[in-house]
Formats: structure tokens, C-alpha cells, sequence
């Protein structure tokens, strides 16, 4: 994301913070009937509000994998909020996970802005709404000046509502901040209610980390609104602003409400102490914490991370062990050129220093209820799940077949194979096949067509994005079937890129 250069609103969009700004219709509103309400009512939609567990008809929100509650946003939105668009219908637990499943990446679904927000091309409504049909033409609309978009969108923001600055990194660029890269790639989805609402859940509670109050909330959406109707002022009108309207309080709502329901059982983040450091190359660190309180998360899961070093700036880092008795948790760290976390983590940090943790989160978990084989595919670093799954098999007593390719550019580079071997030597289900990519010649995904056959196999990738993505594509060309495979998302993976 670009600095924040843009330090002046004043551009005619602006107005007082207070009420008739960002929300006054450009041209005059009917006066009264159709589709329009009062802009009294439109602004009083953009008002979240906190909501208490009572509204919950469920059961409380399990983390861990357990069926989740259903979030009423959708079907019950608050009181002021805007009429619910009736193509938008009412959410349903999601039957895979969702996160972690396969999907085409170069397919048509992808946001301009590219971010983690996951959608699956089967999910979608044949026939998109009236909000998502202008939503999607703003989009279009802006795509091709994204970065002025997001310039301005942090300028107004900063500037119309400097406390909360301090709630973003001091150094802001595409790598810092992705909060209106997931709001407008929600909302130009908002049809698809299922994958959505488990998405700005997670979103809502990866929040709380950041200090983010349900308050918040309004500001961001005027401040969205003011970027989007400068930007996209071809085609800016009142339905399009009331379409934005409705799709940000709904996606607002969501996200107060999942941060409100996790507040009662999870701390916003963890504090954690480093107990162990251990240099397995010259770039790569297998770094193990102590949390302060206990840590609840399943093996495949990821956090993110906050060093001392870098206040503000979190990444992601899958754990590399199944939950152990004794709390700790252990990640594998790879140094990569001008990535300030992963540097600091690998050489600098050491015994005794305090990291912070945010909540875990994905979905590339093992699927429990059944016994099916697991083909695994793990590229340099992208083991670390693997290996934490294949832990977690073997901590079930379930004799299972796990066939794991481990894939490296060099032998020097198998940096966890020993432990692999380990492993294999105590679980005669499971079966490891190093893969040195001899110049390029074998990679990784290549390996797997020499072996199986797979149909049969639930399959979990793990590694850099493009081997993520030639991973799909040969799972898919051998025969395994879209919703066997599982993996992170691959823009949240380019993202963080650190
Ligand atoms: N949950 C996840 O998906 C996790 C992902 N990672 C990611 O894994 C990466 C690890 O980086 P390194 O250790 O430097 O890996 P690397 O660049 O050394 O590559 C590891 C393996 O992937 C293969 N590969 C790389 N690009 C490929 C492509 N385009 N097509 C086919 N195969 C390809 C290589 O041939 C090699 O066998 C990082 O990007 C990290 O973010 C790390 C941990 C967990």
C-alpha cells in the first residue's frame, strides 16, 4: 500500500465528521418512497453496533474447528440498518472449510486487489444482486487507479481521524496494511454470504490485535465511501453509494459481532516468550515460545506474529507442531531479503525475548472424520504444517496413509528432514519423499504425477505461492478433485511476503 501522501480532503467530498459528509448524496434523493431511505437512515446504517451474545441463537463460536454459530448479521441486522438487499441470502455453515480450499487462482473470481478473501467460483450466486452488480461496476470502475485509491483512502482516514493512526504501522505501504484490500474484495462478494461471513469473522477477530473498537468502524466506511465516490465518479450515484452503504455495514457488522463473541474467551493476543532458537541455516530458524496463557489451535493452523523490533507489523507463520502438553509452540522462520520480521526473527532474536501472537487462524486442518490418505506436498519452509499435521495423525492412533513430498531447492536446503525421518521411522504409515529440484527440472508438483494414484487422497500444499498454485493444477490433472485439496490462501501468502 502507498504512503499516505494525500494530506488534503478537500476535494467537495468532504464534509463535517459529525453527520452530513461523506454520506450526502451528490445529487438530491427522492423524496421520499422506492428504494431510498432518508439519509438520516443511511448514516445511522453505517453505525455498527456492539452487539451482545444474547442476539446469538447458537451455540458459542468455537475456534477450534468445531461447527461455528451462526453470526446473525445477515438476518438480523440492527435495528437502523438499511433493508437487506433480497438477493442476499441468509448464511449457512459453510461445508468445507473454507480458507484453506482449492480455487482456480487464475481464475475470474480474484478482486482486483487481490487479497486472502476466499471465493469459490461454485459457491456463487448464478446471478448476482442489484448491490453486487454496482459494487462490481465500482470496482471496475477504480481498478485501474487502485493505488490513488488506497493513497487517498489512508490520507482521509489519517487525516480526518488522526487517533487512530497509532493503530497502524509507522510505515505504510502495500506490505503493511491490507484492511481496504479485504473491505472492498468482501464487499464486491457480498452474494456469496457463506464463504463471506467465515472470512470477516476471522477478520473481525484477527482485529482485535490492532486495538480496532466497534467505533472505528464508521469512520473507515466514510472514509471508504469518500475514496470510492472520488475515484469512481464516472459512474457514482445514490444507488451506488447506498449499495456501498448496506454492503459495508453488513461486512462491518459481521466483524464487530465475531470480535464482540471472542472477546469473552480470548484475549486480543498473547504475549510469548522465546525459549529456544536454533539456527538451521544460515536463513533458517527454528524459533519455540512459551505464551502466557494457554494458546488453543489445531495442527495446519497459522498465526500472526509481532516482534519487538517492528511494533505493528504482523506476519504470518504456520506453527510446526501439533499442540504439545507442555503449551509450547514452534515455528519455522525463513530470513528473506528486506523482510524486517523474518530477519529480526532469525537473527536477532534470542532466548528470553517477548513476541506477541494474534489468534490462530486457517483451515488447512486434518479432517478428523474420516480415515482417507493425506497427500501432503511441502515446499522449503511450507513443511512446518505438514510436519504439525502429520503430528497430529499420529498423536490420533489412526493408521492412515500420509504420503509427504518434501520439496527443496537444494539438499542443503531439507532443512527438517531428519526430523521427517524421525517421524517415519515411528509411524510406518507414513512415507516421505524428498524432492530436489535439480536445476529445475523436477519440482515438486512434477513428483507427485510419478506416484499415486491419488483420487482417493485428501491433499494439503504447503509453500511459496507459485508452488501453490502448479500444485493445484497438477493435484487437479492426476484426478484429485477441487474440494479434496486444501491450502492457505495464496494472497494472503503474497502478501505477507516477509
Ligand atoms: N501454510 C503455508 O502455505 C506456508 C507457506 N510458506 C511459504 O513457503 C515459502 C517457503 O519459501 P522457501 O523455503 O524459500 O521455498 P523455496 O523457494 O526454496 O521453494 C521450496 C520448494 O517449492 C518449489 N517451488 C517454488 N516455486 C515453485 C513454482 N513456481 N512451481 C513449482 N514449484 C515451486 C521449489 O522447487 C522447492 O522445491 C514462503 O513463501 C512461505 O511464505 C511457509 C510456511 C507455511
Amino acid at each position: 500500500m502507498d504512503a499516505p501522501t494525500t494530506t488534503s480532503a478537500g476535494n467537495g467530498t468532504s464534509g463535517d465528521s459529525d453527520g452530513g459528509g461523506w454520506f450526502t448524496p451528490r445529487t438530491q434523493p427522492p423524496s421520499s418512497g422506492g428504494d431510498q431511505e432518508p439519509e438520516g437512515n443511511r448514516l445511522a446504517a453505517m453505525r455498527p453496533v456492539r452487539r451482545s451474545q444474547e442476539l446469538h441463537s447458537g451455540p458459542e463460536q468455537e475456534r477450534n474447528g468445531s461447527p461455528r454459530e451462526r453470526i446473525p448479521a445477515f438476518d438480523a441486522p440492527p435495528a437502523a440498518a438499511a433493508p437487506r438487499p433480497a438477493a442476499v441470502p441468509p448464511p449457512v455453515a459453510a461445508p468445507h472449510p473454507q480458507q484453506g480450499e482449492a480455487r482456480d487462482p487464475q481464475g475470474p473470481e480474484d478482486s482486483v486487489f487481490e487479497t486472502g478473501a476466499p471465493v469459490q467460483p461454485a459457491a456463487r450466486t448464478p446471478e448476482a444482486s442489484p448491490d453486487a452488480v454496482l459494487i462490481r461496476r465500482t470496482m471496475a470502475e477504480i481498478g485501474p487507479v487502485a493505488d490513488k485509491v488506497t493513497s487517498y483512502f489512508y490520507a482521509l482516514l489519517f487525516v480526518q481521524h488522526p487517533e487512530l493512526r497509532s493503530l497502524f504501522p509507522a510505515a505504510m505501504d502495500t506490505q503493511r496494511d491490507r484492511l481496504l484490500k479485504a473491505l472492498l474484495t468482501a464487499a464486491e462478494h457480498i452474494d456469496n454470504a457463506p464463504v463471506l461471513v467465515d472470512y470477516l469473522q476471522n477478520l473481525g477477530r484477527g482485529h482485535r490485535k490492532y486495538g480496532t473498537q466497534a467505533e472505528h468502524y464508521p469512520a473507515v466506511g466514510e472514509c471508504l465511501i469518500g475514496a470510492l465516490s472520488r475515484y469512481a465518479d464516472g459512474i457514482w450515484d445514490d444507488e451506488t453509494e447506498a449499495a456501498w452503504v448496506r454492503a459495508y455495514t453488513t461486512i462491518s457488522q459481521v466483524m464487530i459481532d465475531a470480535a464482540a463473541a471472542d472477546e469473552l474467551h480470548s484475549p486480543p493476543w498473547w504475549l510469548a516468550e522465546i525459549v529456544s532458537h536454533e539456527l538451521r541455516t544460515a536463513e533458517i530458524a527454528v524459533v519455540t515460545v512459551r505464551p502466557n496463557q494457554p494458546y488453543p489451535f489445531l495442527a495446519g493452523q497459522y498465526t500472526s506474529l509481532e516482534t519487538p523490533w517492528w511494533p505493528r507489523i504482523w506476519r504470518h507463520y504456520s506453527f510446526a507442531s501439533a499442540p504439545r502438553s507442555d503449551g509450547l509452540l514452534s515455528f519455522h522462520v525463513k530470513a528473506i531479503p528486506a523482510g524486517w520480521v523474518s530477519n529480526a526473527l532469525v537473527h536477532r532474536a534470542r532466548p528470553g525475548d517477548v513476541i506477541r501472537l494474534g489468534p490462530p487462524a486457517g483451515t488447512m486442518t486434518v479432517d478428523h472424520s474420516t480415515d482417507s490418505g493425506l497427500l501432503c506436498l511441502g515446499g522449503g519452509t511450507g513443511i512446518a504444517p505438514i510436519k504439525a499435521m502429520i503430528e497430529d495423525v499420529s498423536e490420533r492412533g489412526v493408521r492412515r496413509p500420509v504420503e509427504v513430498f518434501y520439496g527443496a531447492r537444494t539438499d542443503h536446503d531439507l532443512y527438517d528432514i531428519d526430523t521427517l525421518l524421525r517421524l517415519k521411522q515411528s509411524n510406518p504409515w507414513l512415507e516421505v519423499r524428498p524432492v530436489v529440484d535439480r536445476d529445475g527440472l523436477l519440482q515438486l508438483p512434477d513428483a507427485i504425477r510419478q506416484y499415486g494414484p491419488w483420487h482417493e487422497y485428501d491433499a494439503y500444499i504447503s509453500g511459496p505461492p507459485g508452488m501453490i498454485r502448479s500444485g493445484v493444477n497438477a493435484l487437479k490433472g492426476v484426478g484429485v478433485p477441487l474440494r479434496r485439496i486444501r491450502h492457505d490462501s495464496v494472497e494472503e501468502l503474497v502478501a505477507a511476503g516477509d
